[in-house]
């Protein structure tokens, strides 16, 4: 992790990210829309710095990028995390991570920094280092530092990104970026923001400003049947490239069904040959076909006599007929870097010149307004001035764009409007805002960023009102009627709607007419659907008045999540079945293949496992429990169990201290319960759409199962909504007291141990559908437990320890499995760790001792295997009741003292003797000691058990060495806890 360096500093620690065209406002402890920039009290910081999650070989061919230095190698990196939540993302194990999972939590593959980075990529002759695999732009101080020691040794960089910087990190990046493959997803704004989530402008407008900084640069579209395969779209995608430059290669691939966007199949070969023509038809030179086997559509052709010049076949690439970057046969220069020697650009040179990439990023006010000499919106209309109407939308993500489009098409499509108006529909980047005062009809919808700043795209607009003069201007726009429809997110407090609020206010102030009062939908009250159709019914309405028509209701229909119930149980069960055939097969194949692998592979010589897959709790690993034994000694105890996972074949690189996650599932009854109170049937296989957190497709009996919490306590959020369903006033009236009195709902709801599926069996008049259901219900969220095993016994295994809970959903879950079950976990990192080179102090009561047994089988193994003899001085403190009979892994730890892997143990059986002792004491009695071994400033304390023996400890802890040198130790990262 590093700070970053393309952000603000905002008010209340928050700030701003300005590292790509999102521009997240994020909050203290918050990370960004793309998972990796972490907002740490006040400052931004780029968690994946050094931090790669996939590193390879490979050729360039493979980027893709045909033009540039062909058939080098090219050390290719990436690392979790994307800008872009694209439903058909083929990468999404790596983009998508960090956003189903805390990037704390994720298990990142590798520790190189760029100096490293660059020394890897000499070694491996590699005469290119790629940023690719998941979106660069997130990572880009990582990448500029790489970047910048890789030209220092004549190593070209290159970015495979999906076009979504921001100004500010095209301005840092320009001058050691040598190459970039852009993606055009489509020519859509639907497109972009229906399955990325952004918009379409930044990414047009960016690949024209790497094509001016002479940076090179190749794009690639995904075509994807029936998304953005037809001909039109094609054609403009064309169309647009060939204007900028027609030498710019076009990538078109095909598309195989990944992520969330399943059934489309694949694209056929006759599209993209269709696609090659409709390219060829408008200009471009250079035209590439991916993900199919047809090496004639993959080979490069001189545009003048047609002559064959590089052959590709797969990644086997033959230069055959260029000479100094010319045709051989005909001599005409061909665009391309082609080696350090050869090089026809694309524009005359590359920038490289801090001033002059300024000035090409930031043209000057001047040259922005030749670009928009008045265009005549209205152009062909055949309908008067006065029922023109102008629809222009600003916005940053895109939902504003969404709400536009839908306006406008209910427009054009309503009886009442459709023949009566002509309306167009305009993002406000393109709109010169010179033409306001001649404008008639303005339908205004904009939301508010930043700190209650414009979007990106309304800066024009807003900087040209910011200018006039008000008192001098009052009838500046005296023609103009205008409407205006904010977004905005309530949760800004003072800052909330603050554009739409400008533009309205500024619009009247200039003599416009206000149409109808502003509309506003406010993301946080989740109304932005409901405002909009409110405020559109107005609109018509007073459209309608202007000219005269008498006023119809509209009907919008409201979307909402929907399930569709699909084939049988068997089909499903069938299937599962023979995913978990294959993977026993998979882990079988893992263990033959580790008995083969030889120990300590050099990652410089890139042996990287194959297996790229990040667990977290959307997709979890499925490992089998080997064992499962009871450690208490006595029936009139709690249960207290030791487990044994095997996690071949997951990758997971642990260590003592980390933590492993369990997804438990509800008991059947309760199961059982849920669905007779509700009237569904287990067997029902279903699956949501729109997609929601329910994204699997499953029975109804599983989703209950394993994705719905149905036995915690029901937040008051969750009760306020179930309000709404319950039908009876007495019901009503006792829900409304669990929601207003605090001191009724803990009883009533924490004393009792009350869940969902008793608040539905208590309030029967609540009456949920199943849509309804899926809804409210929260989502079962995984349980985390210290790992009691160190790797270096068996990499393969790990061993949690777990005192079994009353009404414990997890621990009694676990209770009941039998081995060989298979349980849905991952790792979750911690810094819960010992030091090996310092002393320490360990301090643990009942199953704290798990992530110690962890700590001192390490060094038993340390010991005993590689001839480790001494180990720095350590004290154990250990409490729990009785020694025969809950002191858990008595043997290993009494063997561990003997070894001198502990140097002194200090035990306290609370129930041995009349008089109680706890471990406090202990520590109270080596008071000496302990503060003889703290006087190195480097002894390293850990508590593990419950909270409130760790508050005792704590105070014990000042009573010895005093507050002060206490509070350092904890600032230093010396004194950790670990409390439930
Ligand atoms: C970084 C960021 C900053 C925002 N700042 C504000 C704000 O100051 N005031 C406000 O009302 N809404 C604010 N919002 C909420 C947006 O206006 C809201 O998400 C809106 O739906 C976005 O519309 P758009 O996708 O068209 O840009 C902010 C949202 C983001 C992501
Ligand atoms: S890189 Fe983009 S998505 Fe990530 S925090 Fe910055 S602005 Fe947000």
């Amino acid at each position: 992790m590093s700070e970053c360096t393309l952000y603000r500093k905002l008010d209340n620690k928050q700030v701003r990210c300005v590292c790509c065209s999102i521009k997240c406002v994020i909050n203290n402890g918050e990370t960004g829309e793309c998972g990796v920039r972490k907002n740490r009290n006040g400052k931004l910081y780029l968690e994946v710095y050094n931090r790669p999650n996939a590193l390879h070989v490979d050729p360039i061919e493979k980027k893709p990028l045909m033009h540039f230095y062909p058939a080098s190698k090219a050390l290719s990196l990436g690392t979790v995390g994307c800008n872009f939540r694209c439903s058909f993302c083929q990468n999404w194990h790596l983009s998508q991570a960090s956003r189903t999972e805390d990037i704390e939590n994720l298990t990142l593959k590798y520790n190189i920094t760029p100096k490293e980075m660059v020394k890897m990529a000499i070694k491996n002759k590699c005469k290119v280092i790629a940023y690719t695999y998941n979106e660069p732009t997130i990572f880009a101080e990582y990448a500029i530092d790489i970047a910048k020691l890789a030209h220092e040794k004549n190593i070209k960089n290159v970015y495979v990104s999906n076009g979504y910087q921001s100004v500010e990190t095209i301005e840092a990046l320009a001058p050691y970026l040598d190459g970039i493959n852009v993606d055009l997803k489509a020519f859509t704004s639907r497109f972009y923001h229906e399955l990325s989530g952004v918009r379409l402008s930044p990414v047009l407008s960016n690949i024209k400003r790497w094509h001016d900084l002479g940076v090179w640069i190749e794009v690639t579209t995904l075509i994807i049947p029936g998304e953005n395969d037809s001909d039109e779209e094609l054609t403009n995608i064309a169309k647009f490239l060939y204007n900028i430059n027609p030498d710019i290669p076009w990538h078109i691939s095909a598309y195989r069904d990944a992520y969330k966007m399943k059934g489309k199949g694949r694209t056929q070969t006759s599209t993209l040959l269709r696609a090659y023509k409709i390219g060829k038809k408008i200009g471009l030179h250079h035209i590439y076909t991916g993900n199919v086997r047809n090496s004639e559509t993959k080979a490069t052709y001189c545009p003048n006599c047609k002559k064959k010049l590089i052959e590709r076949n797969y990644y086997d690439t033959k230069v055959i007929g260029l000479k100094n970057g010319c045709c051989k046969k005909c001599n005409t220069p061909i665009i391309g870097i082609w080696s350090d020697k050869s090089q026809n650009r694309l524009v005359k040179k590359k920038i490289t010149n801090p001033q002059e990439i300024h000035s090409i990023l930031y043209p000057k006010e001047l040259k922005e307004d030749n670009k928009y000499t008045y265009t005549n919106y209205f152009k062909g209309s055949t309908v008067e001035k006065e029922k023109q109407i102008l629809i222009l939308y600003g916005t940053q993500t895109g939902t504003t764009e969404q709400v536009a489009n839908q306006l406008y098409q209910l427009l054009i499509h309503s009886e009442r409007t459709k023949n009566s108006f002509d309306f167009r529909i305009i993002d406000l980047e393109d709109y010169n805002p010179r033409n306001l005062p001649k404008e008639r009809n303005i339908i205004l919808l904009s939301s508010t960023h930043g700190e209650g700043e414009p979007p990106d795209n309304c800066v024009r607009l807003f900087n040209y009102l910011e200018k006039i003069d008000i008192s001098t201007n009052a009838n500046l726009l005296e023609k103009l009627k205008f409407a205006i429809f904010g977004l905005g997110n309530s949760t800004y407090c003072d800052r909330y709607q603050k554009i739409s609020k400008y533009f309205d206010n500024k619009f009247e102030l200039l003599g416009g007419q206000r149409l109808i009062k502003r509309g506003e939908g406010d993301e946080f009250q989740n109304n932005i659907e409901k405002s909009f159709k409110k405020w559109f019914n107005l609109l018509v309405s007073s459209l309608c008045d202007t000219i005269g028509i008498k006023e119809q209701k509209i009907k919008i229909h409201e979307s909402k999540l929907k399930v569709i119930y699909l084939g049988s149980k068997e089909n499903i069960n069938e299937k599962e079945k023979e995913k978990k055939k294959k993977k026993e097969k998979e882990i079988e194949k893992e263990k033959e293949k580790e008995k083969g692998i030889e120990k300590g592979m050099d990652i410089e010589n890139l042996s990287i496992n194959n297996n790229n897959k990040i667990y977290n709790s959307i997709n979890p690993f499925q490992s089998k429990l080997l064992i499962k034994k009871e450690l208490i000694k006595s029936s009139n105890e709690r249960s207290c169990l030791h487990l044994e996972f095997d996690i071949t074949g997951s990758n997971f690189h642990y260590n003592c201290g980390d933590h492993v996650a369990i997804l438990p599932k509800n008991p059947i009854e309760i199961v059982d319960k849920i669905a007779n109170r509700l009237d569904l049937n287990v067997e029902r296989v279903f699956k949501v759409v729109p997609s929601s957190r329910f994204k699997k497709i499953k029975t109804i009996g599983e989703c209950l199962e394993c994705d719905c919490d149905l036995t915690g306590a029901v937040k008051i959020s969750i009760l306020k909504r179930l309000l709404k369903y319950a039908h009876k006033n007495n019901e009503k009236n006792e829900i409304k007291k669990l929601i207003q009195n605090t001191e009724f709902y803990n009883e009533w709801m924490i004393n009792n141990k009350r869940g969902f599926v008793d608040v539905l069996g208590y309030f029967q008049s609540i009456k949920l559908s199943f849509e309804q259901f899926l809804e409210i219900v929260p989502r079962l969220a995984p349980r985390y437990y210290s790992i009691s095993s160190s790797p270096k016994n068996d990499q393969n295994k790990i061993n949690i320890t777990v005192r079994v809970v009353e009404h414990g959903l997890c621990t009694n879950y676990l209770k009941n499995l039998k081995t060989n079950d298979f349980v849905n976990l991952y790792i979750q990192k911690s810094s819960f760790k010992i030091d090996h080179n310092n002393p320490s102090i360990l301090i643990a009561t009942g199953t704290g001792l798990a992530p110690f047994r962890g700590m001192i089988q390490e060094r038993l193994y340390l010991k005993t295997n590689e001839n480790q003899k001494n180990f720095p001085k350590s004290l154990l403190f250990f409490g729990c009741r009785n020694k025969e009979i809950d002191f858990i892994y008595k043997d290993e730890i009494e063997e561990a003292v003997n070894l001198d892997v502990i140097s002194n143990s200090f035990f306290a059986f609370s129930r041995d003797q009349q008089e109680k002792i706890y471990v406090q004491q202990k520590l109270l009695e080596q008071g000496k000691l302990i503060k003889k071994l703290l006087k190195n400033n480097k002894t390293k304390i850990l508590v593990c058990g419950i909270a409130n023996m760790a508050i005792q400890v704590k105070n014990i802890f000042i009573q010895i060495i005093g507050e002060k040198k206490f509070l350092k130790l904890q600032k230093n990262g010396l004194y950790l806890e670990e409390t439930w």
